[in-house]
């Protein structure tokens, strides 16, 4: 798979639609430290504890895409993509054993309201529309983690060794991850051709942009979690 995938069709559309907040999300600070080695532990741990509870959410929000598929290979096409978004799940839990919090810690932890606002939304989307409608609002963060952990190890400013957010850009270029992503991009090609996709482009276009917000938003929530640690261990130096 290679980044000129991300321009073709209706999701290469939408994606160059949703404008500024595209460029935002995907080079969002977060990603541009994380890609240095240089993002604060405390931001790294908040995202990706809550990340867990957003991918529970978002294997929901496939299992209601697979209800609303009409055919076998549609089914198992949104299969592999859950089966996707459940195979992250590894990833987070690793990290977490090294900071000493198990499984049951991330679930008893509080949504965050980010981790709500986007979640709920995208269910939300699902429950009041149809499945090209509920794979717009899904597309930009199987899609666009795709774009980042692909254009992180494509660029040679991204820092490998001795970096401790290596594995999670490693997970994210992955063929497996990649295998996912690029099931959910033809289903979605497939269903706007079948549901009139161009004919709908404003609708879907606002969803897209809406949910491409809510990852910026989502990134936002771990920096911040950052910057007031950051802030506390400077006010007990003082
Ligand atoms: C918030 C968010 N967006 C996207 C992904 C990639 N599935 C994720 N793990 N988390």
């Amino acid at each position: 798979m290679s980044l000129s995938m991300f321009n073709d069709c209706l999701y290469g559309r939408l994606r160059q639609q949703a404008g500024q907040h595209w460029h935002d999300y995907v080079s969002h600070t977060f990603v541009q430290q994380l890609a240095a080695g240089t993002l604060p532990h405390a931001a790294f741990q908040r995202y990706l504890t809550q990340d867990y509870l957003f991918l529970l959410h978002f294997a929901r929000a496939y299992a209601l895409l697979v209800s609303k598929l009409h055919t076998l290979p549609e089914m198992r096409a949104a299969t592999t993509s859950l089966n996707a978004i459940v195979s992250e799940l590894p990833l987070h839990l690793t990290y977490c054993a090294q900071w000493g919090l198990s499984e049951s810690d991330i679930v008893n932890d509080a949504e965050a309201p980010e981790t709500l606002n986007y979640t709920r939304y995208v269910l939300d989307i699902g429950h009041s529309g149809d499945a090209l409608d509920l794979l717009a609002a899904l597309m930009p963060c199987v899609a666009g983690y795709a774009e980042i952990g692909l254009g992180l190890l494509n660029n040679p400013a991204t820092v490998m060794r001795n970096n401790p957010y290596a594995a999670w850009i490693q997970n994210y270029g992955d063929e497996s991850y990649l295998a996912g992503v690029q099931a959910s991009l033809t289903l979605f090609e497939n269903i706007a051709r079948q549901r009139g996709g161009e004919s709908r482009f404003d609708a879907l276009a606002n969803i897209f942009t809406t949910a491409t917000r809510l990852e910026s938003a989502f990134w936002q929530m771990g920096l911040n979690a950052g910057n007031t640690s950051n802030a506390l261990i400077s006010a007990c130096s003082r």
